[in-house]
């Protein structure tokens, strides 16, 4: 948080009226005596027993279809570490409250008070029937590999650490079209990223599905480099740890790098690192909510720099907000049973394109700019853009159909484009 007028601000913002940021709404008539019969007891009793002779009934007769929970322990949440599951409610009514308005979608924050894995694997799965997808999120490394892990292997429905790969997907699509803008080549491209933990080694194995060679890459942790000369590494590292026998810290590593990439903690990048990178290097300090390094130092240090935080108050937002709404709503829209790496890429592939598209005057508008084109302050599409639901979603659904978890078809696709358009337009 920069300064006391947006401490104050931000707090009033969730004080005042109701409070909080989201709440529930019913979605059928209860005006009558007859409403009432139908809604609840004698009437309920009909969908209940429909369900119990085809589960699948469940996403007609009841919200679950499009119904996602945000669940959380608490452990790691954004840059402020384990401060513990209640104090994470803001973050994930927030989470809940992008689901409603960018895609639509209906989310219960769920915080479970459970740093212990079984616990909370048992907790989640004990729930799970209620929702149509689990969003887990600000969950700390190593323990969410194995949450999300168990989760998806035994649930029947989409289940996604949004940390690990909503990040991973926005990650993906900025390095592709930063190295465009700087004239290079992903597979000769240096890679640096900044942290070991969920988000970092999501990133990782997601750049190496764009084509990024494994010797080009080196991750740091609070301890230097990532390297496989340390003996205190968990599984996860120790399967992306460098054999370079030249870098120990994040200072070596940077020196003619092409891209850092930062999900770590605030301020530990510094301008004479960048000033030792290749030229233009595309640098994302995606620290939340303080960067690596500010926008400030960062754009003073070189001229040639590209570069995003993962902050609304600058160019660049490289934020998981452009993919974890529009990933749900293409999983839910065709019953997937999972979000595999298929329908990942697409996304990655969807934003990266879109982000050369003209720019919508409403987009203009929001950011109060005269222009906007392809470039390096605007590397990927902006949160606010109402193309991205039409655009991501369907992406998502095909990728889902292709590769064989969807449970429902999509027979015409310019309807669906066209009931995600004014399902944007209905929550705004
Ligand atoms: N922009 C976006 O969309 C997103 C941003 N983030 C941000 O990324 C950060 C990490 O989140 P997440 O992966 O979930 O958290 P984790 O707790 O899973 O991982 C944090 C990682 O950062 C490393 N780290 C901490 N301090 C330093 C340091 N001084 N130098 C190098 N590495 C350090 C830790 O090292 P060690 O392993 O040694 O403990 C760990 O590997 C947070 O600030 C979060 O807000 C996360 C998701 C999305
Ligand atoms: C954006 C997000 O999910 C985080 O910073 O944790
Ligand atoms: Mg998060």
């Amino acid at each position: 948080m920069q300064n006391k007028n947006m401490r104050e601000e931000a707090l009033r913002y969730h004080a005042e009226g109701q409070s909080g940021k989201i709440a529930v709404v019913p979605t059928k008539p209860l005006a009558s005596q007859h409403d009432f019969s139908l809604a609840y007891s004698p009437g309920v009793a009909e969908p209940c027993l429909e369900i119990v002779k085809n589960p699948l009934d469940a996403y007609k007769y009841t919200g679950k279809g499009n119904l996602v929970a945000v669940i959380t322990n608490g452990t790691a949440v954004l840059g402020l570490g384990n401060i513990g599951a209640l104090a994470g409610k803001p973050v994930m009514e927030g989470k809940s409250m992008l689901f409603k308005v960018f895609a639509d979608i209906d989310a219960f924050d769920i915080e479970v008070d459970a740093t212990d894995t079984d616990r909370f694997v048992e907790t989640v799965k004990a729930i799970a029937p209620t929702f149509g997808g689990i969003n887990l999120e600000d969950i700390k490394a190593p323990e969410c590999f194995e949450i999300e892990a168990r989760l998806r292997e035994e649930l029947d429905i989409p289940v996604m650490h949004d940390d690990q790969h909503g990040t991973a997907i926005i990650s993906g699509a900025a390095l592709l079209n930063g190295l465009e803008i700087a004239g290079k080549s992903i597979a000769d491209a240096r890679v640096v990223i900044n942290g070991a933990g969920a988000a970092a080694v999501s990133i990782a194995r997601l750049f190496l599905k764009l084509g990024l060679n494994c010797e080009n890459l080196v991750l740091c942790d609070s301890k230097g480099v990532v390297s496989t000369r340390r003996e205190d590494l968990n599984p996860v590292k120790e399967q992306l740890a460098t054999d370079r026998e030249d870098v120990d810290t994040l200072a070596d590593a940077l020196q003619g790098a092409d891209v850092f990439l930062g999900v770590s903690a605030p301020g530990i990048l510094t301008p004479e690192m960048v000033r030792t990178m290749a030229h233009d290097p595309l640098v994302l300090a995606l620290a939340n909510p303080t960067p690596e390094i500010t926008y400030e130092e960062a754009m003073a240090s070189r001229p040639d720099i590209i570069f995003a935080t993962g902050r609304s108050d600058y160019p660049n937002q490289v934020n998981n907000v452009l993919a974890f709404p529009y990933l749900f709503r293409g999983a839910l829209d065709v019953y997937a049973s999972t979000i595999n790496d298929e329908m990942k890429l697409a996304v990655t592939h969807a934003l990266a394109r879109l982000a050369k598209e003209p720019v919508p005057q409403e987009v203009l508008k929001t950011y109060g700019l005269k222009s906007l084109s392809f470039g390096r302050e605007y590397l990927i599409p902006k949160p606010s853009d109402p193309r991205l639901l039409a655009v991501v979603a369907t992406a998502v659904a095909r990728a889902a159909i292709e590769s064989g978890v969807a449970r429902r078809e999509i027979e015409d696709w310019d309807a669906y484009a066209a009931s995600l358009t004014r399902r944007v337009k209905n929550t705004k």
